[in-house]
């Protein structure tokens, strides 16, 4: 009998369904945009609704498109945009409030609190974690102080709080199941990274009752059961969408690394069961949780990437669909004296200003719309660059190749540029979706499906970009990407 697997990946901009078959090929993929929510400055919400009805929507047609028997598919694996909270009632089952995206800054000064009681090392030290808006933990504070009620009701333990992936596994299981893995716990800055459990010097901190929290589980473990109808299906994988495409492109053992370029742009480096802190802006989190134990990965985090070209196409509206910034770009080859710095959610990683702001810069009156939309791919690269010098610097490291995947890694003049202004070769896989390979894979290797290392033998290289720039103009190119970053720093403070 033929087995799938289908993994649900549940990101920032749009729910995908993607469906595996035994041999670990993408047979069909069902996807849905759905609506960013910019209330204010510097907020960014999602309807909980709309997350889960897009994703189920998606479920649902890729079965359906490809005929699939229903009890054909062996598992279900999740994966998600990471730190996005939800609180919701769980008497109704309705969120008491929008889902705050990890990119929204409103809870800065909940986070210039924390830091002033002189918790800063505190956090680093347990949880991994520099304290930041960009964590679940004062995302749920601001919920719990500001949402009338609230309080009240998750002193009662009637409320519920999940990341995305909570979120859509207690409504699959039709409320029965409030559960999360090891590598999304990591990302809600009240989880102990080493000791495996969630923190209550830091709940009591931002005043946050434990009753709201899931059970934490191993990311390849028994998530409950998805009824829909007659149909039964096991959620056997759950991983922090990042963590998924690490495990996805096979980075297992320490010294591994992969860069993400979707929304946002992560970069993590596989350090096994060693806790390693960074010293130079990156943070510590959990890579998953398999076979008994927790793996740890180092990672950079950058908040606009591919919403930067987003912005193009729907705020600036200079292009009509994100790959066509590859085309444009092409017209301004060349010409590099426009710089832009998105740091429209602040800066990540290894800056950590949560009140940066986005610029552009060098214009002139010859300035059009191709050197922008070369200067906006630049970014993603330049960005990557000031992640990877922080990692190799706190690995002691120089990554001969740099695996990179994520819907903007199809772009043949960033994957260029970005071998270029690295100075080190970049390698593509065949499948750009890793997030959802490494989904489908803790599913499948749950039940018996798949070993870890099927998907070693499954990956394949489609394209190696090689470094082909002068060191002098590259060293010229990244001064200038620096001074502009200085430059945007504290803006809105
Ligand atoms: N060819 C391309 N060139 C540049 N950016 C692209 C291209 N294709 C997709 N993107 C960008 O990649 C992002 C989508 O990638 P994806 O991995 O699906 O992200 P997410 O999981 O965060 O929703 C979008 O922000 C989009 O603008
Ligand atoms: O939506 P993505 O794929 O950019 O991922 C978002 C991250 O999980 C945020 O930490």
């Amino acid at each position: 009998m033929e087995k799938f697997i289908i993994a649900l990946d549940q990101g920032t901009t749009s729910s995908r369904a993607v469906l595996f078959n035994k041999e670990g090929q993408i047979v069909g993929v069902a996807q849905q945009e759905f609506r960013q929510i910019f209330p204010k400055p510097g907020w960014v919400e999602h309807d909980p609704m709309e997350i889960l009805n897009s994703q189920l929507a998606m479920l649902s047609k890729v079965i359906d498109d490809h005929h699939v028997t229903p009890k054909n598919i062996a598992a279900i694996g999740i994966t998600n945009q990471r730190e996005t909270t939800v609180v919701w009632n769980r008497k109704t089952g309705r969120p008491i409030f929008n889902a705050i995206v990890w990119q929204d800054k409103r809870t800065a000064p909940i986070c210039e609190a924390l830091k002033s009681q002189g918790l800063e090392e505190y956090v680093r030290d347990t949880t991994g974690l520099v304290i930041d808006s960009y964590f679940s933990a004062t995302k749920i504070k601001w919920i719990l102080d500001n949402v009338e009620g609230a309080r009240a009701l998750a002193t009662k333990g009637e409320l519920a709080f999940g990341t995305v992936d909570s979120w859509l596994i207690w409504n699959m299981t039709g409320g029965t199941v409030h559960a999360t893995d090891y590598s999304n716990a990591s990302r809600t800055m009240l989880y102990d990274i080493r000791r495996l459990a969630w923190n209550k010097k830091l709940l009591q901190a931002l005043d946050i009752p434990g009753s709201v929290l899931p059970e934490v589980k191993p990311s390849a473990s028994d998530f409950g059961i998805w009824k829909h109808g007659d149909v039964e299906i096991p959620i056997r994988g759950v991983a922090g969408d990042q963590q998924a495409a690490l495990f996805g492109q096979a980075c297992f053992t320490p010294g591994m690394a992969k860069n993400t370029y979707g929304t946002g742009c992560f970069m993590l480096l596989n350090t096994g069961t060693n806790i390693q802190q960074s010293k130079n802006g990156l943070i510590t989190t959990i890579a998953w949780g398999l076979d008994g134990k927790v793996e740890y990965a180092l990672e950079g985090s950058v908040f606009i990437a591919g919403a930067a070209i987003q912005w193009l196409r729907d705020s600036l509206h200079i292009i009509d669909q994100s790959k066509d910034s590859e085309y444009f770009a092409a017209k301004a080859l060349g010409v590099d004296d426009v710089y832009v710095v998105p740091a429209f959610a602040g800066l990540g990683a290894p800056y950590w200003d949560m009140y940066a702001r986005g610029a552009i810069f060098g214009l002139t009156r010859d300035t059009g719309k191709d050197h922008l939309i070369k200067a906006t791919l630049e970014s993603l690269a330049y960005q990557t660059k000031d992640i990877l010098m922080a990692m190799e610097e706190d690995a002691g490291i120089k990554l001969s190749s740099l695996k990179v995947d994520g819907g903007a890694s199809a772009n043949n003049i960033l994957m260029q540029f970005q071998a270029d202004i690295l100075a080190t070769e970049v390698e593509r896989p065949e499948v750009i979706e890793s997030t959802a390979v490494g989904a489908a894979y803790l599913a499948g290797i749950h039940v018996g499906l798949w070993k870890k290392e099927d998907i070693v033998n499954h990956r394949k290289v489609q394209k190696v970009f090689n470094p082909a720039m002068e060191a002098a103009r590259r060293d010229k190119l990244y001064r200038g990407w620096k001074k502009a970053v200085e430059r945007c720093k504290g803006w809105a403070e």
